[in-house]
């Protein structure tokens, strides 16, 4: 559904025009009728992708395909519907006004007009009073559900998303991630950015992971965490004073008898310092790398 290829993209800021490269050689593609997690560190890149996705920026260089057609293509937008990160509307407006005015734009009309309207809204779970209101009193989170309403309204078979958690509270964010998959059970590819790991992890099919506009992991949670260096976390039977701990071993959080080691070698020191101080073992948890785990680790590598 979306083929990116050696996608390059400069920004030339200020009186100089100084030079800024946000992408280089980003490479991914995206299937038909999967949901497409795109995460990265602040500043990596996420945002310049999903503009150039959607159009509204320009490429350097590389290929990019939305449906088959390029991006800039009056073709591509028919399949597409989009989420900014910031949706911003004319805020005179009430959230069903401005729903009807997109809705007009996609050719609906009269019944069948407020019937998808009422549609997109129960989807959000945003069928309130307040959709009544205008929206310059919205909050973020209401403004957020109204930007992903206007964005399905065209039934797109592909959906882009710029952060659509951010801003939620945990009520929302669970809404926005049902409506993700619902809208995937009945066909529509969905591809998102978010800062949000642990929803990434639940309802993502394929991810790719962006440090400094480059693309370093790509494929499925379990592709991606598999590969990553496994923590093991070990309950002990009495405090430790950390003064006297082995390379490579943390306390977790504020408790001294929970312990992580950070790989194999840090877990067989740390059992034998246990063994030689005649401490006792509890319990051994080998933990999977988390996605934020697999991020953080990469950042770091980037940075050195
Ligand atoms: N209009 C612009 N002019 C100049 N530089 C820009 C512009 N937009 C983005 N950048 C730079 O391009 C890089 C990528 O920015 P981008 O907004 O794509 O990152 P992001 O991954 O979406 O970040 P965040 O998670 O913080 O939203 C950053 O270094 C940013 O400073």
């Amino acid at each position: 559904m979306i083929q990116v290829e050696n996608l390059q993209k400069t920004y030339r800021t200020g009186f100089l025009m100084r030079p800024k490269k946000a992408l280089s050689d980003v490479s991914f593609h995206v299937p038909r009728g999967v949901i497409y997690g795109f995460i990265g560190s602040n500043g990596a890149g996420k945002s310049t992708t999903i503009k150039l996705l959607t159009g509204l920026l320009r490429k350097d260089a590389g290929k990019i395909l939305v449906a088959g057609f390029s991006p800039d293509s009056a073709e591509s937008r028919k399949h597409l519907g989009y989420s900014p990160e910031q949706p911003y509307f004319y805020d005179y407006l009430t959230g069903r006004e401005l729903m009807r005015f997109y809705g007009s734009l996609c050719g609906l009309a009269g019944r069948e007009l407020e019937e998808r309207i009422t549609w997109a809204l129960t989807l959000l779970n945003a069928n309130k009073d307040w959709v009544d209101r205008r929206l310059r009193t919205y909050s973020k989170g209401m403004m957020q559900r109204i930007g992903i309403a206007q964005a399905i309204l065209s039934k797109p078979e592909l959906l882009i998303l710029d952060e659509p958690m951010s801003g939620l509270d945990p009520v929302g964010r669970k809404d926005v991630r049902e409506a993700i998959l619902s809208l995937n059970r009945d066909g529509v590819t969905v591809f998102y950015s978010s800062h949000l790991l642990s929803d990434v992890e639940t309802i993502s099919h394929r991810v790719a992971m962006i440090v400094g506009g480059k693309i370093v992991r790509e494929g499925t949670v379990d592709d991606i965490t598999s590969n990553a260096s496994a923590e093991y976390h070990i309950h002990v039977a009495a405090d430790i004073p950390t003064q006297d701990l082995p390379a490579g071993v943390s306390a977790q959080g504020t408790t001294p008898r929970e312990w992580i080691c950070k790989n194999a070698e840090a877990r067989d020191h740390f059992l034998e310092f246990c063994l030689k101080s005649g401490l006792s073992i509890e319990r051994i948890e080998h933990q999977r790398p988390s996605l934020e785990d697999v991020l953080t680790e990469e950042i770091a590598r980037a940075e050195h």
